[in-house]
């Protein structure tokens, strides 16, 4: 097993150069005009990271791997350009220290925070069109780097000069972090590393080569084939990588992505982020891919992700219920264990606002008994939040 930091870019290129692959749910700009100059601009522009803050981070995400610590990584589900407002950053982080303060309160471990923010402005959709009420067809909303959610045509006309305003407001959002630095470390962010037209430009080349556009990205459930461009640009990558495991992923397609993803069995590489959906983790859907992963021999974190696999319509509104969180996660610790592999990662989209997209129970149609329309998928809001973190100490039970 090699050493955070150890690896060099693997120069091996089973699938050929990235750039010749195709990339899954990638905004319709295509040919734009003014793309080139926009990527262009993209790659004169600062890195957002440092190598050294994704060296460190590596070094503590493997101290999660080992037992050592936990892993709390939070955040909304699509951030918004609005909220890189200094008050609403502010909010956000008290509310991920807070969490993460009890997670390491209750679990007498250190707690490595890494937020969903500077960045998580792209979102894969499982529809390219939404229907409105009145019968109106629009694109739908794909984050704030591509369209603007608001529901008119000229609002979700995809528009890539939004790449550029994306990286201005991660940048706002870091350097409002940058003072709430915690024993020399950085606050560190993550996103899901979703257009190409951003994270080509913003890899950068040093020791090694990484993406410069947050610390630790991810891969999502839609776009982790092996030979999609996202998982061999991730894999040419010396930051911490996560990827998502939605009910069908195979025993087959974990191995592939861990030898695609961590070919070198590194320590504090690959994050495996299972949301299977509390039904098919009850049902032992882990169990192989537990298993599978550990006769790789690779060292993996592996992250619960409660709220993806728990997406449920009701009255025509997205909504999440608790129970369903909680028992995705109690069967998430028991596979995990099951199968000689440390639990060690909770994965949440959470708001510090307070709303009403998650539920204990489905809600009447009573007008305050309503869902509130999240920008993209229900969150937690922070007592739910907090709440859910107990389970899962209770769940991991040290
Ligand atoms: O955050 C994840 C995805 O973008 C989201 O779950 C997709 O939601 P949709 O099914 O409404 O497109
Ligand atoms: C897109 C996301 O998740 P998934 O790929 O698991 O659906 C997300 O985390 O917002
Ligand atoms: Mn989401």
């Amino acid at each position: 097993m090699r050493s955070p930091g150890a690896g060099a870019p693997d120069t091996a290129e089973p699938y050929g150069n990235p750039r010749g692959l195709a990339a899954a749910q990638q905004p319709s700009w295509g040919d734009h005009p003014g793309l080139p100059e926009i990527r262009e601009r993209l790659a004169e522009l600062p890195a957002l990271v440092t190598p050294s803050e994704v060296s460190t981070l590596r070094e503590l995400l493997a101290r999660v791997e080992s037992g050592a610590a936990y892993l709390l990584h939070v955040g909304e589900c699509a951030e918004t350009f609005a909220m890189a407002d200094g008050a609403h950053v502010d909010a956000r982080s008290a509310l991920y220290r807070k969490l993460a303060g009890r997670l390491s309160e209750r679990t007498g471990r250190p707690v490595v925070l890494v937020a969903r923010m500077a960045g998580q402005h792209a979102k894969p959709r499982s529809r390219p069109l939404e229907c409105l009420a009145d019968g109106t067809v629009l694109p739908v909303y794909r984050g704030d780097a591509v369209n603007g959610l608001e529901a008119t045509a000229v609002a979700r006309a995809p528009e890539p000069c939004r790449l550029l305003t994306s990286h201005a407001r991660s940048q706002e959002t870091l350097a409002r972090l940058a003072p709430q630095r915690h024993d020399g470390h950085p606050v560190f962010v993550s996103h899901e590393a979703l257009l190409r037209d951003y994270e080509e430009p913003m890899t950068r080349e040093a020791d090694h080569r990484y993406a410069g556009s947050g610390h630790l990205v991810w891969i999502g459930e839609r776009t982790r084939k092996l030979t999609d461009w996202h998982v061999q640009w991730a894999s040419r990558l010396h930051n911490p990588i996560g990827v998502k495991l939605g009910p069908g992923t195979t025993d087959r397609d974990v191995v592939d992505l861990v030898r695609a993803l961590n070919p070198r069995h590194e320590t504090g590489r690959l994050s495996l982020i299972a949301r299977t959906g509390a039904a098919a983790a009850a049902a032992g859907g882990l169990d192989p891919l537990v298993s599978a992963v550990a006769g790789s021999g690779s060292p993996v974190l592996w992250q619960c992700d409660p709220m993806h696999g728990n997406t449920r319509t009701h009255n025509g509104e997205k909504l999440r219920l608790l129970p369903d969180l909680r028992a995705e996660i109690s069967s998430f610790v028991t596979s995990v264990r099951r199968h000689g592999g440390h639990p060690g990662g909770l994965h949440l989209e959470v708001t510090p606002e307070a709303v009403r997209e998650c539920h204990e129970s489905l809600p009447g149609r009573t007008p305050d008994s309503g869902t509130d329309a999240p920008p993209c998928d229900p969150r937690l809001n922070p007592a739910q939040a907090m709440e859910i973190v107990e389970h899962f100490a209770d769940a991991v039970g040290v």
